[in-house]
């Protein structure tokens, strides 16, 4: 055990949806940090596991405000009374958002409740091609509107500009900590923050490049009750709380074990796919060679979620199948459409379950969310990754099922086939 676990967890991660959750978690579990991870708000009298870092993981990146700061807030109000000392704001590497929020009111309401005026904000997951340089995110060498983020069904990208995009969402100065600073180190990240402090500046986004530079924004912002960031700076954080000598740190990162294989249930899986990711748009398209596949088209007469469930009558149980509704943009229903294929592939997820399927692969935050929520899973340990930032995880009820929640742009383009032979 770990001298962070002896004093329970040190760092309460709250994240805005659930294939986050998993890329965070997996994140810190690679650190060398034992990790818990549980969906929706723990109830107040609800333990905290016996951890390094709890990660809880909210349907909230595209919520209505309101319910998405309420949602955030009980969760830092369960982390404050269970003396978790910071917590860590979890958002997309590509700054999911729009100009309503929801990262600025968030991360104010958690500033606020925190009773601290400054946070970082780096989305950089050098890991995942994510990068930040003077306060543009870039996703590999091309910035982030000029990526598929730019048609996303909900939450469009089309300014890389982070310190513009959060300004738009928060009434607070937003201020930029340049690539220079970060390079000279901890000390020098440290007294920039405090001098962007005394000019009023609370939210400061930090250009970040590579691993070394998120280690110094770690380092710099080691004081501050919260930090914000996706899975990199995580990561950076996450190896300061274990500390160099951390156990399994980093060969974490190796993939799933044969131990952990031998406890993953095996047996009848199913793909779901919400996602209209480039990647995953990939990634269904080899599927489907393999897999028999159902299209749920939000556009087709009758209640889509009728029609999928007569397929799995005839199809699940036996070999892996898959069920999607990923449509590249132009062969997608209307921005109405997404509540009811995500109700849609709930229903399928439960139904599947029904007829004995075990092993369950989703693509898509959103999506993820809709179908552990349906599924009524609330907690889960998180294992190796078929993927970086796509761990299987093991529910913790019954019945006991591998879940493997995949963020739309994470993955290789033979992820879903690779990982359920894997797991077989
Ligand atoms: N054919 C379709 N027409 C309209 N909306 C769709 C369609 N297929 C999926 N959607 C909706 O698009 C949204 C996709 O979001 P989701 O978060 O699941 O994927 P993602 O954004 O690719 O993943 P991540 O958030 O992990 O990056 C969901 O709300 C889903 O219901
Ligand atoms: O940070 C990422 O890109 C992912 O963890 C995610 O949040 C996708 O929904």
């Amino acid at each position: 055990m770990s001298a962070a676990s002896r004093r329970g967890p040190l760092l309460g991660c709250i994240a805005d949806d659930y294939t986050g959750g998993t890329d965070v978690a997996a994140a810190l579990r690679r650190a060398g940090a034992r990790t818990a991870l549980l969906f929706g708000p723990p109830g107040a009298d609800a333990p905290l596991p016996e951890c390094d870092a709890v990660v809880v993981a909210l349907k909230t990146r595209t919520a209505p405000v309101a319910e998405a700061v309420s949602a955030s807030l009980a969760v830092r109000e369960w982390l404050a009374g269970h003396g978790v000392p910071r917590v860590y704001v979890k958002y997309c590497s590509t700054f999911d958002s729009t100009d309503e929020g929801n990262i600025g009111p968030i991360v104010d309401a958690v500033l606020d409740a925190s009773g601290t005026a400054q946070t970082v904000v780096c989305p950089a997951a050098p890991e995942h091609g994510r990068t930040v340089y003077q306060g543009h995110l870039f996703v590999g060498d091309r910035l982030l509107s000029q990526t598929s983020m730019r048609h996303h069904p909900l939450t469009p990208m089309t300014d890389p500009d982070l310190v513009a995009v959060l300004s738009r969402q928060t009434p607070h100065p937003v201020g930029l900590l340049p690539l220079p600073v970060v390079r000279r180190g901890g000390a020098a990240v440290r007294d920039a923050l405090e001098e962007l402090g005394r000019r009023g500046v609370r939210h400061v986004v930090a250009d970040a490049t590579c691993g070394e530079e998120l280690t110094a924004l770690a380092e710099g912002t080691a004081h501050l009750p919260v930090v914000t960031g996706a899975a990199g700076l995580a990561r950076a954080v996450g190896h300061l709380l274990t500390g160099p000598d951390a156990a399994g740190a980093d060969a974490a990162g190796a993939g799933v074990t044969g131990p952990e294989r031998a406890r993953l249930p095996h047996g009848p899986a199913i793909v779901l796919s919400g996602s209209c990711s480039a990647a995953t748009l990939e990634q269904v398209e080899h599927a489907r060679k393999v897999f028999p596949s159902y299209r749920l088209d939000p556009a087709a007469p009758g209640d889509p979620a009728a029609g999928v469930r007569a397929w799995l009558d005839d199809h699940a149980g036996r070999g892996p199948v898959m069920v999607y509704s990923s449509a590249a943009p132009g062969e997608r229903g209307d921005a109405g459409a997404a509540e009811a294929v995500e109700q849609a592939l709930a229903a399928a997820a439960r139904h599947a379950v029904d007829l004995g399927v075990r092993r369950i692969v989703v693509a898509g935050g959103e999506t993820s969310g809709a179908v552990v929520r349906g599924l009524g899973i609330g907690s889960v340990v998180v294992t190796g990754e078929a993927d970086r930032g796509v761990p299987w995880c093991l529910t913790t009820g019954e019945p006991r099922l591998a879940l493997l929640l995949k963020s739309g742009n994470f993955g290789r383009g033979d992820l879903f086939v690779r990982a359920l032979e894997e797991t077989e």
